[in-house]
């Protein structure tokens, strides 16, 4: 499996008291599938997130990632984890203001030490699946919401990760773009065997995903709640 949580708990310290963000929660998600959580705000949406990402540690339970074992890591392994097998989009589109949008993504490449000539070749490919090809040269104050969502997307793939985490990424965009973001996650999810999780409060685009799930104080659950609140 590409991603594989078992009985993680996570806890934040809280005054005198711990705080139980993950509480025991198992995930499962293999190559090609596009699973997507949803719950309150407050339920530990993105801190699944961050676990899975290797950002931080559980207090218990395993986190595997394409077949490591990373949840008690030091922090070298967990970094290059990350780098070379997770992709992570976040909500704004965290772009660096004086690159040009080919050069946003050679960077990723450049910090993994891979040939220029290979990097670019992938890169141009990448901009093309997000149909930002005839827009290498922008820069991201030249680009619309949207676009810029897609030069993160492409920037997460630079790597050919095994893992996609991304933290809510329709929330900036209307509906009509939000939906075809997600429409390219799920094509992007196929085609690059990606174990892809979504964290969303837009229910609207759950017909997209393979598998939805719900976390309610710290526990995730199978399947939408039918009246499952939105993190908004
Ligand atoms: N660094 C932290 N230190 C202490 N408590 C935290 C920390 N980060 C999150 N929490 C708490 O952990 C719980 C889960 O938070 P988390 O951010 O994972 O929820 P969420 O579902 O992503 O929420 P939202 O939809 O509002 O983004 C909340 O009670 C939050 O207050």
């Amino acid at each position: 499996m590409s991603l594989e949580l078992t009985d993680v708990v996570l806890t934040y310290p809280d005054g005198e008291r711990t705080l139980t963000a993950l509480d025991h929660v198992d995930l499962t998600v293999g190559p090609g599938e596009f699973a997507s959580v949803v719950g309150p705000s407050g339920s530990g949406k993105s801190s699944l997130l961050a676990v899975a990402a290797t950002l931080i540690r559980p207090a218990s339970g395993s986190v595997r990632v394409a077949g490591q074992d990373v949840s008690q890591a030091g922090q070298a392994t967990r970094t290059r984890i990350r780098r070379d097998h997770i992709g992570i989009v976040f909500q704004q589109p965290n772009l660096l203001p004086s690159l040009t949008v080919l050069d946003q993504l050679l960077v990723m490449a450049h910090l993994a030490g891979s040939s220029p000539r290979a990097a670019s070749a992938r890169a141009r490919e990448l901009l093309l699946a997000v149909d930002l090809g005839d827009k290498e040269g922008k820069r991201p104050h030249q680009l619309s919401g949207g676009e810029r969502q897609r030069v993160n997307i492409a920037r997460a793939l630079m790597n050919a990760p095994d893992v996609l985490l991304i933290d809510e990424p329709t929330s900036a965009l209307d509906h009509e773009r939000g939906s075809r973001i997600v429409s390219l996650l799920a094509d992007l999810t196929r085609r690059h065997k990606l174990a892809t999780v979504m964290v969303t409060h837009d229910l609207a685009t759950l017909a997209m995903v393979d598998t939805v799930l719900t976390m309610t104080d710290g526990k995730l659950t199978d399947g939408a709640v039918a009246s499952a609140p939105s993190s908004r």
